[in-house]
């Protein structure tokens, strides 16, 4: 791999003697890695059902090593929002976020997806989840994967940090800003990163944190928690970024990162400062740990900042009963559960959101809650997001096709199947997996899974 001999330069001065194990890890393949979604399965129970090999990443506790031939990403379970395909070392940053169901929590920078995935589930679908990302095509990814996993929590945004800064000042409990970056680390998976690379990038990168943080910073309630990461290796993205945000706001404090699985410590002396508790930040070397590289730090805001906490806007629309009849038909006849929540709609679209979601209007919206369905005229149609977003047994009427028979793939290129089940709406599920809709009538399954998923 030819890498530019100016960031040759700086690595070898960071590292010194490690520079030779560090350049070392350019001739070897790199790892890949699946991330479980606890929303849908456990790790056990994946090990005893996929049909590949799985080795336990040991910085977080839900995320595995996985062989390149075996190719997860293709599998139906995918579909079925199983697991996440993540790169290793990106796994250790959300759980450094440490994310409670019930919390209000900020990702500031989503797509398309990977740490969002992880804070939602721990979350539990409770709670308020907002997943912004600025660049209008990546916030689509973006919202499929959240739909695909299953959550039912989030808000999906396509805003500017100022603009949300301005709305949610000293609102949320946590806040992630996984940082657009120079993306040092990504030279072995995306060798294009290396054409872009240059000194000019990496100082404009260095900018373009310093004017996140600072947004981010305003949103942090008083007692907040905040986790800046990124895939870079580069001293003015990471100590000296952290640095300058520390030095900015004096009522932030540096939080310990226990290093587990060959992380180690930040380095004060590549700060401006050289505060000592740079210390604490954490570094994922690709010469230490199995993945690509990573930088992270956890600050915790005072109590006693003088930010005032911020709990005004609660959304309050809600649906009509009259609205809802034909819903409430397609629940009774399809589902063995309530759908939770509160309901609502936008035009004929009807969602759902757990309580104390605040006020979004004005926003630039891409996914709101669980998105139920539409009222057709006289019917109601259910959205894919509802058959990805219960849980298996909330359905009525099930198609089952199994992962070792081909008719899945028959399902997932938009085909109809046959059936013999009763007329009406049937989810189709892999092992059990809820995957997608059907409806049936005269022994032919119709096809509802959405035309921008199948799989040609
Ligand atoms: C490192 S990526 C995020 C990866 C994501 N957190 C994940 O785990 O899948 C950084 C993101 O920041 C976005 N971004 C770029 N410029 C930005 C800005 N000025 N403000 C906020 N986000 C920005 C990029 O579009 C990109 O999606």
């Amino acid at each position: 791999m030819s890498l530019p001999k100016l960031f040759i330069e700086r690595i070898s001065h960071m590292l010194n003697d490690e520079s030779d194990a560090f350049f070392a890890t350019y001739e070897k393949p790199r790892y890949h890695g699946l991330r479980i979604n606890p929303l849908k399965i456990t790790p056990e129970r994946l090990a005893q059902i996929a049909p590949f090999q799985l080795k336990p990443v040991p910085f977080c506790h839900t995320g595995f090593y996985y062989k390149l031939e075996d190719e997860p990403g293709k599998h139906p379970y995918h579909q079925a929002g199983l697991y996440y395909i993540q790169e290793p070392s990106a796994m250790a940053v959300a759980d450094c976020l440490d994310a409670k169901p019930g919390e209000r929590i900020l990702d500031l920078c989503a797509a398309p997806g990977g740490k969002t995935t992880q804070i939602a589930g721990s979350m539990k679908n409770q709670g308020f989840l907002m997943a912004n990302e600025i660049n209008a095509k990546r916030a689509k990814a973006l919202s499929e994967n959240i739909e695909r996993c299953g959550i039912t929590n989030a808000l999906v945004t396509n805003e500017k940090p100022e603009r949300l800064a301005n709305r949610f000042a000293g609102y949320f409990d946590k806040i992630l800003v996984d940082a657009p970056c120079s993306g040092e680390g990504m030279f072995r998976k995306d060798p294009e990163a290396i054409e872009y690379w240059s000194l000019d990038h990496v100082k404009h990168c260095a900018s373009m944190q310093k004017e996140i943080l600072d947004h981010a910073y305003h949103m942090l309630k008083p007692g907040g928690i905040l986790v800046y990461s990124t895939c870079t290796f580069s001293a003015e993205e990471n100590e000296q970024s952290i640095d300058h945000f520390l030095d900015h706001y004096p009522d932030l404090e540096l939080l310990p990162i226990q290093k587990k699985g060959g992380m180690t410590d930040g380095n004060p002396d590549w700060s401006i400062s050289h505060r000592k508790d740079l210390i604490k930040t954490a570094r994922l070397w690709p010469h230490h740990v199995q993945g690509e590289g990573h930088f992270i730090a956890k600050c915790k805001k005072a109590h006693t900042s003088t930010q005032s906490e911020n709990n005004s806007q609660t959304f309050t629309q809600t649906a009509k009963k009259c609205d809802l009849k034909d819903f409430y038909s397609f629940e009774k006849e399809s589902l063995t559960t309530s759908v939770p929540g509160t309901l609502f709609f936008m035009k004929n679209h009807l969602f759902s959101i757990p309580k104390d979601f605040p006020d979004f209007s004005g926003l630039r919206i891409v996914r709101t809650g669980l998105h139920i369905g539409e009222q057709k005229k006289q019917r109601f149609e259910p959205n894919h997001a509802l058959a990805l977003g219960l849980d298996p047994s909330n359905f009525k009427q099930k198609l089952n096709l199994s992962s070792t028979d081909k008719e899945w793939a028959s399902y997932l290129r938009g085909e109809t199947l046959p059936s013999n089940l009763n007329k009406g709406w049937t989810i189709v599920t892999i092992d059990n997996y809820p995957i997608g809709w059907g409806k049936v009538a005269n022994g032919t399954l119709k096809n509802f899974y959405p035309k921008g998923l199948r799989r040609h």
